[in-house]
């Protein structure tokens, strides 16, 4: 097993990468390991002792003092405990290179720096500093010091701000990791202690919250808090610990960290009421019980830590390979990913043409249901209405009434009919070009490759469109010809059968007479809704392999072929400028690529600890 030390130590060096790489938690974008580190925090009213309570942990006078709101931003204080005889300091996490050993210049720093991001306006900011202390007087421990909580905002403060201070310390205490140190000052009634408050709502069993009581020397003369500490009043699940700080003329006269902490030792050994309680009570007694309560927590949670790690550092390398590599400089290296990325949507349009992504079948049901729809309803029965074909038959004609068959009139009537077929044939190429188009729309939507580059992603399309509009045409023109030249040259044989029909009727002069009753223009409304009826087949079946020479085929075989010969000739510059990364995407990578980073050197921290055992 390894010492409880390498293990806090261990635990403050990724808190600290963590600061280092952005992750302060509270990011819900981006799975956060600082959200699941064990950490302590000061929590308690303003005045109530919070900077006293640290400062007397650590055996040093170093944060900022002042009226109203000091602490503004968290400041996360990692403890180091280093050999007796070397020289104590202190160094901040955005200052690596500089050793602090005056301690008055740390407070000094802890006020710029927060300045740096508040400005002076008494605003606060949930961004941490981050100190490291490294003393023989200290344990190792890392204390997060937030600021004190208040009911009134003060002049030049917004009148938010005693919500947002509520709400950037509940962000803190609500995690299930954090140990709450909740600060009460002996001089106030307990029971409308805003720590206690607080840690009550996020931590209700207790197991979680240490009970700090300061100034316990201030406690009106016959009164003591003997039924706090001894755990009766406010039962918590860890024992209470009475503290009594330097008071404010004790600050002014300059009184040491160490006399400070002897004194107060004096006071506990001394005290009629607390006398039996001595052992367990002061800031020493306060810091190694922490520091042996944060080792037993780490300890518990370091199994959950790493498979946290281990599943970010998969889901992030998972991402980080879909969001794909950061783009090539040259142009050469460009054009090459260009057509990577057109080949790769030529292959997905491709699948969903021959099957292996739904689409394709669609089309089929154009030619098997559309167009033989279509033709059906095309209105042959109006134009071989009896009244149609008498005045079409008349008309043609002319002075002269026929004398065996209408010839004329027939292909007169048929040319009319045949003129319906344009129609459908139309309507099977639009029908299928705009299948197509869709089919191009999905499956750039499904290049997941294409995603990081809207402007290639969108020349694409317009160049795939443009060809489908190309094909439509072409199709179109086909089409409309193969209707064309069935009108141009109609089918002998059919007819040649008609005259020997008429013979049938026996006596020949009757056909003259018949010439102009109902029934002979029946018969060729019959004949030539017959002869229509078999172009009509003819159709249905050379129409679709029309459309799928001159459109589907077309755009299996040389949907891009256009785009790539403009490619061909593309600049370097305009190369590049394809390849103009979504700004919100190549962001996104440099995030993951740094919190993998976080996760990894967490995970190489770990194993240097497990190594050790
Ligand atoms: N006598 C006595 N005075 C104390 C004790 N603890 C704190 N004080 C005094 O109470 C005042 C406030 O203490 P701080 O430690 O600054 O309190 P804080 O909670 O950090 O206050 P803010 O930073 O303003 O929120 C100071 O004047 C301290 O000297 C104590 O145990 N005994």
């Amino acid at each position: 097993m390894a010492t409880m030390e390498s293990l806090i130590v261990t635990v403050n060096r990724i808190q600290r990468a963590c600061t280092v790489l952005g992750d302060h938690g509270g990011d819900t974008a981006l799975p956060t390991l600082w959200e699941a580190l064990p950490s302590v925090v000061v929590v308690g009213g303003q005045s109530s002792g919070k900077s006293s309570v640290l400062e007397s942990i650590v055996g040093r006078d170093f944060l900022p003092r002042g009226s109203g709101i000091v602490t503004r931003r968290p400041l996360v204080l990692q403890l180091h405990k280093i050999e007796q005889g070397v020289q104590e300091y202190a160094e901040f996490l955005h200052l690596p290179k500089k050793k602090f050993t005056d301690f008055a210049m740390v407070r000094k720093e802890i006020q710029d720096e927060t300045d740096r991001i508040t400005g002076k306006s008494k605003q606060i900011s949930p961004v941490p500093i981050h100190l490291s202390i490294y003393s023989p007087n200290v344990v190792n421990l890392t204390l997060i010091d937030l600021p004190g909580l208040t009911k009134v905002a003060v002049e030049g403060q917004p009148e938010s701000i005693v919500q947002d201070i509520e709400t950037m310390v509940r962000s803190y205490v609500e995690k299930p990791n954090c140990i709450i140190l909740a600060i009460t000052p002996a001089n106030q009634d307990i029971a409308t202690s805003d720590a206690m408050k607080l840690s009550r709502e996020v931590d209700p069993s207790g197991e979680r919250t240490f009970g700090v009581l300061t100034k316990l020397d201030l406690m009106d003369k016959g009164t003591n808090a003997v039924d706090v500490l001894e755990g009766r009043a406010y039962p918590l699940q860890h024992p209470w610990v009475g503290i009594v700080n330097r008071s404010q003329a004790d600050i002014n006269k300059n009184v040491d960290m160490i006399a400070a902490r002897r004194r107060e030792r004096e006071f506990f050994a001394t005290s009629p009421d607390y006398g039996h309680l001595a052992s367990k009570m002061g800031s020493e007694y306060l810091a190694k019980l922490l520091s042996k309560h944060l080792e037993s927590v780490i300890r518990a949670r370091l199994p959950g830590i790493t498979s946290l790690i281990n599943k970010s550092i998969d889901e992030l390398e998972a991402e980080l390979s879909h969001l794909g590599r950061p783009v090539a400089v040259d142009a050469g290296a460009q054009l090459y990913t260009i057509l990577e990325l057109c080949r790769a949507f030529d292959k997905i349009f491709k699948e969903h043409l021959e099957g292996g992504r739904p689409g394709g079948d669609r089309i089929y049901g154009v030619f098997d249901h559309q167009l033989p729809a279509a033709l059906r309803k095309l209105p042959f029965d109006r134009h071989l209405s009896l009244q149609n074909i008498r005045k079409v038959v008349s008309e043609a004609d002319g002075y002269q009434p026929h004398l065996i068959a209408p010839e004329q009139g027939y292909r007169r009537l048929i040319d009319g009919a045949l003129h319906y077929f344009r129609g459908p044939a139309e309507a099977s190429v639009d029908a299928v070009h705009f299948l197509l188009k869709e089919l191009v729309r999905r499956s750039i939507a499904e290049t997941q490759e294409l995603k990081r580059f809207p402007t290639l992603q969108a020349e694409i399309a317009a160049a795939a469109n443009e060809a489908l509009e190309r094909f439509r045409e072409e199709s179109k023109k086909t089409t409309l010809r193969l209707v064309e030249m069935e009108s141009s040259y109609l089918t002998v044989d059919f007819f040649r059968k008609l005259p020997q029909e008429v013979e049938k009727g026996g006596n020949p002069n009757s056909v003259s007479a018949d010439r102009y009753v109902e029934g002979h223009f029946r018969r060729i409304g019959s004949n030539v809704s017959s002869y229509v009826g078999m172009v009509s087949e003819t159709l249905r079946n050379t129409i679709p392999k029309a459309v799928v020479y001159c459109q589907v085929r077309e755009a299996k075989q040389s949907l891009l072929n256009h785009f790539y010969i403009l490619l061909g000739k593309k600049e370097a510059k305009q190369l590049a400028q394809l390849l103009d990364e979504d700004p919100a995407l190549m962001e996104r990578r440099l995030q993951c690529a740094k919190r993998l980073e976080l996760y990894k050197s967490a995970r190489d921290e770990i194993d240097s600890v497990s190594w050790a055992r």
